[in-house]
This record gives structure tokens, sequence and C-alpha cells, in this order.
């Protein structure tokens, strides 16, 4: 497995395609993040690169600390970098998020209470300022694919916990993003529940393809829906490896009790806590 770590050409809106001639959506080309608290400076972020192939699905795991949030805030133009550039479809991310072509959906799904399912997936519209009778069959279509059909009159505390999350899906792709970032979406899920949402989320990505920024704690989620998977080290936060994913696509519920599916997570758990995984004989 290489790592894909390129480093960014010099002139970074003219790479619009990796080195095996991919078109990429995503380029960070050393950018870092140190924060300033009372007791001094934060390194959260070192300057790290990384480029992000049109249409994929990446996964980026690490302990708690190590910097994803701040990666992800960055990307999705939340947060500026102190140095470097993070450019996404070649534009700034303010940029690209203002325009509606970037999705998101986080921990906490944050609908909106008072409104219904239907009217909190038309919300980005509204935001936009683009006419939500014009893309009824849109959101009606989108309900469908996250699994709520019958649902678009529920109002958010009628609904579980994963439900809600399909609606925030559902409420990230409304406005056709060409990049979705999700920030441990299924988080708050119990075991089962979480792996249901992972086989719904993988077809809700094959029938869209769009480009995918996953952040989770759990290795066997990534390991099922990512093509790559960053892994990323604390303390200072940093890239430690980028692991491609072998499996064939569409990915069946089988995987998660494959050998080699678990030969793969054990060994992302040794580069993940080198010292912790030989204290459970890894
Ligand atoms: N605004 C801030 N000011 C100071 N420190 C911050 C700020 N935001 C994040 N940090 C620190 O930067 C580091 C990285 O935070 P970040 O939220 O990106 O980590 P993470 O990998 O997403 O963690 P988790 O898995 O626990 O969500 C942490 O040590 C955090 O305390």
């Amino acid at each position: 497995m290489q790592p894909s770590i390129a480093p960014a050409p010099e002139n970074l809106s003219a790479a619009a395609s990796d080195d095996a001639g991919q078109p990429v959506d995503l380029i960070i080309d050393q950018a870092g993040k140190t924060y300033r608290t009372a007791r001094g400076p934060f390194v959260a972020l070192e300057p790290i690169s990384l480029k992000i192939e049109r249409g994929s699905f990446v996964a980026l795991i690490g302990p708690s600390g190590c910097g994803k949030s701040t990666l992800l805030r960055m990307i999705a133009g939340l947060e500026e970098p102190d140095n470097g550039a993070v450019l996404v479809r070649g534009k700034h991310p303010e940029q690209f998020r203002a325009n509606g072509d970037l999705g998101i959906a986080f921990q906490d799904p944050a609908l909106l209470p008072w409104r219904s399912v239907y009217a909190n997936v038309a919300f980005p519209l509204q935001v936009l300022g683009r006419s939500v009778s014009k893309h009824d069959a849109k959101i009606r279509e989108l309900i469908a694919l996250v699994g709520l059909s019958g649902y678009e009159d529920a109002l958010p505390g009628q609904l579980s916990g994963g439900m809600r999350q399909r609606v925030a899906i559902a409420r990230a792709l409304i406005s056709d993003p060409s990049v979705m970032l999700l920030d441990e979406p299924f988080g708050a899920l119990d075991q089962i529940l979480r792996r249901t949402m992972n086989i719904e989320l993988q077809r809700i990505w094959s029938s869209q393809k769009t480009t995918t920024i996953l952040v989770t704690h759990g290795i066997d989620e990534a390991v099922f829906l990512a093509d790559e998977i960053v892994v990323m080290h604390a303390r200072p936060g940093r890239i430690a490896e980028i692991v491609k994913v072998p499996f064939a696509r569409p990915r069946t519920p089988e995987l998660f009790s494959h050998p080699d599916f678990h030969a793969l997570c054990d060994r992302l758990m040794k580069s993940l806590h080198p010292e912790g995984a030989e204290a459970v004989g890894l």
C-alpha cells in the first residue's frame, strides 16, 4: 500500500489532475494550523499536503485531538490555514461553499426542530436564494434516497437518531454539491444502526459519486466505506500515512466479517496506536 501524499505543484490552480491523470477535487498544500491559547501557541496541525481525486471516498482517522475536525473546517472554509493553501476544485473553500457546491453533515444533525423533514431538506435552497417549489421533485427524490419516503411531514422530534442523520445527509446533498464533508455523522448511533447507516451511505454515495471526506473514530466504518484512509497522529497533528482500501464495490455487509477486512482493521489499529496495539496482541 503506497502512501499517496503528493507535494502540490507550484501552480496549484493548474493542478487539476493527479499523477495518474485523475481529476482532483481537493488540493491541500503545506496547510497547517496553530492556535493561540492562554498557555502559548498550540500546533493543532503541522503543515500537511494531500490530494483527493474527484468522486472518491476518503476517510480521516486518528486519535482525539489529532486535528481531523480542524482539517475538515479548513476544507469547508470555516477556518483559515496559517500557511500554505487549500483549494477545492481550484477555488478558495469559502467561495466554493458559498456557491452551494459543498455539502456538510456533522455529528449533531442540527435540524431545525420546528420544520418538517421536507422543510429541513429544503432549507439550504432557501439560504442560497433558490426556489423550493422548483426543486420539489429533487427534495422528494433525496428523501426517498435516504429511505424516508412517507416522513416528509414529520418533525425531527418524531424521528430516531438514525433517521435524523439521514435527513442531515439529504440536506447536505440538496444543492447538488460536488464535495461532501461528514464529521462523525454516525458517532452517536449504536453499533447496529451505525452499520446500517454505513451500508446506506455507500448506496447513496454510489448513486451520486459526490467526492466525500468522512471523519470517523470507527476503523471498520472507514475500511467499509473508503477508497483511501488518511491516518493521522496527534501532538502535533499530522498525516502518518495514507492507506488504499483494496476491496471491490459494491461492498456488502458480509465484508464486515471477512478475514481480509479484519486484517486491514488490525493493520490500521497498529498504525494509529503503535504502542497500544502491542498491548492487545496485534
Ligand atoms: N479554537 C481552538 N483554540 C485552541 N485549540 C483548539 C481550537 N480548536 C481545536 N483546538 C485544539 O486543536 C487540537 C485538534 O482539534 P480537533 O478538534 O481538530 O481534533 P480532532 O482530531 O477532530 O479531535 P476529536 O476526534 O476529539 O474530535 C485539539 O488539541 C484541540 O484542543
